[in-house]
């Protein structure tokens, strides 16, 4: 060991332990100057490194979420409970866009009744009944109508009938109001399929261009209106004789009427039109829907249907537990087959994927290919999505969602083993469905995914704001952990590294 100079008691000891040997000739000099240099070269690259992850985590690293799963398998509804959760201010303030949303999904449900009075009057009348295009409701198949017997209308039920014609301008001006631009368009071809009634004014479902501002663009002509009348925690001004509320609660009693009214019922059924399995269903509260200060409450809001085009972003600064808060992007895209490629792109910048099975639709077909069932296009794109190379290092959070539907169709005697013949003779209860198709998911994951995984899996929902509350507290203390995992690994092995340079530096100082 070297002996150092003679110092005094108060020299710092780290100045100590760094200084030259006493007696050192220049060549040993030289040589612990290079070293030193190159020590500290090192040294200063670690550093460099350290600061960037630092930096990168500070400042832009939010985590990113992708909502995957087919077309109204429930992202954009998780999304909603992610705002309800997380921006209440901002969900609140979107109430006046929602209400036009709800008021145009209860129209088009009295369209569908109106054009299905149509097809009863054109097949009561001598003329030959138009050709049946071979279609679904919502992905149910419907039975050639026109060998139906379908049930007599009455001069009744035709008055009804034209006093409720004036809900198809409501439709129209809602549309007007929602896409001032391009914003929101119509799908013909999707709601074509919601019912085989052959009739040109067939009911339209309405689709937003998500790059698009719509909420800000329907509040803002909200907002122009000079009334003093205006709700400004709302944003609705309810005495605008614009509103579409007003005709809707003209005919709040007309509509509560025909919805009740048993023909209308056995009409519906005979061309198997099912509206309270469709999205956006609203009939069973037209009294408080239709009411002159009707406000859109948060469940109202999760019901409501708006179909998504496009992928959209949405920023979030979220807390978890003790944590500090972090950025959140969560990304929404459109389920629809000819939108899937536009997923791609995404799949490089996501920690995790919240991905929406619903397991109620395992009787349905899918409305762009009647020919698809339903259950078995999510299993599919499961399986696609868990052996993405691409993705095999991001988290995948399965939502085996609808579970709510699926209860109410098993329970109406639908029999689960008829279309997933796997099933066999098991019993058709939501306890033994449910935890069928969980082991099916998880054994596609191990089975296909590039690298070992855990399943994480989740019943859910998503209208029911209670659970699902829950259930995205679990998911997102789940994903800021294994973040945090991953980022405490990478400073872990920076730490051993600079550790393993001093280490190196003291021994040769030494
Ligand atoms: N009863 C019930 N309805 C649900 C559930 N999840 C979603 N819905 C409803 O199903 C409809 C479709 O949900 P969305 O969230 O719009 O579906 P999406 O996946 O965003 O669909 P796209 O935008 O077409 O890709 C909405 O009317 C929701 O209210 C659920 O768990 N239970
Ligand atoms: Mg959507």
């Amino acid at each position: 060991m070297h002996r150092r100079s003679a110092v005094s008691e108060d020299e710092d000891p780290l100045t100590l332990a760094i200084a030259p040997p006493p007696n050192e000739t220049p060549a040993e000099r030289e040589h612990r100057l290079f070293e030193e240099r190159k020590a500290k070269e090192i040294s200063d690259r670690i550093d460099e490194e350290i600061n960037a992850q630092r930096l990168a985590e500070k400042k832009e690293n939010p985590v990113r979420v992708l909502l995957l799963g087919q077309s109204e398998s429930g992202k954009t509804t998780t999304l909603k409970n992610f705002q309800l959760i997380n921006s209440p201010k901002a969900f609140k303030a979107e109430r006046a866009s929602w209400r036009a949303v709800i008021q145009l999904n209860v129209a088009r449900s009295i369209r569908i009744i109106i054009d299905a009075m149509s097809r009863a009057q054109q097949a009561s009348s001598s003329a030959p009944s138009s050709p049946v295009t071979p279609s679904s409701l919502d992905d149910v198949s419907i039975p050639e109508a026109e060998n139906e017997q379908l049930p007599t209308l009455t001069a009744e039920h035709l008055k009804l009938k034209m006093r409720l014609s004036p809900l198809l301008q409501v439709e129209e001006s809602l549309w007007r109001r929602l896409s001032p631009s391009t914003a929101v368009q119509i799908e013909t071809s999707h709601l074509s399929s919601i019912t085989n009634v052959p009739l040109p004014t067939r009911p339209k479902e309405v689709y937003v261009q998500s790059t698009m501002p719509w909420k800000s663009t329907f509040s803002r002509l909200m907002s122009t209106s000079s009334r003093d009348s205006s709700e400004s925690d709302t944003g609705i001004d309810f005495d605008d004789p614009k509103d579409p509320g007003v005709i809707l609660n003209n005919c709040a009693e007309d509509m509560i009427k025909l919805w009740h009214d048993p023909t209308i019922r056995e009409l519906l059924s005979a061309l198997r039109i099912r509206l309270e399995d469709t999205p956006g269903f609203f009939l069973d509260d037209l009294e408080r829907i239709t009411a002159s200060r009707y406000v859109p409450s948060d469940d109202d809001i999760l019901k409501a249907r708006l179909k998504t085009m496009g992928v959209s972003e949405h920023r979030f600064v979220l807390k978890t537990g003790n944590l500090v808060s972090r950025d959140w992007r969560v990304f929404d895209v459109g389920g629809a087959r000819s939108l899937r490629a536009a997923w791609a792109p995404f799949f490089e910048l996501i920690n995790a994927i919240i991905f929406l099975a619903p397991l109620s639709c395992f009787d349905q077909s899918l409305i762009e290919d009647p020919s698809v069932n339903r259950l078995e296009d999510s299993i599919l794109l499961w399986r696609s999505i868990v052996s993405n190379h691409l993705l095999r290092s991001v988290e995948l959070i399965l939502f085996l969602n609808k579970c709510d539907i699926l209860k109410a169709k098993l329970e109406s005697g639908v029999q689960f083993s008829k279309w997933v013949i796997s099933y066999g003779d098991r019993p058709n209860t939501f306890d033994g469905t449910s935890k069928y198709m969980k082991k099916k998911f998880g054994t596609i994951l191990r089975n296909n995914s590039p690298m070992p995984r855990t399943f994480y899996c989740h019943f859910t929902s998503v209208t029911d704001i209670q659970s699902t509350f829950q259930i995205l507290e679990n998911v997102k203390d789940f994903i800021v952990r294994r973040n945090l995992a991953v980022s405490h690994m990478l400073i872990f092995s920076c730490l051993i590294l600079t550790g393993a340079f001093c280490w190196t530096l003291v021994r040769n100082v030494a």
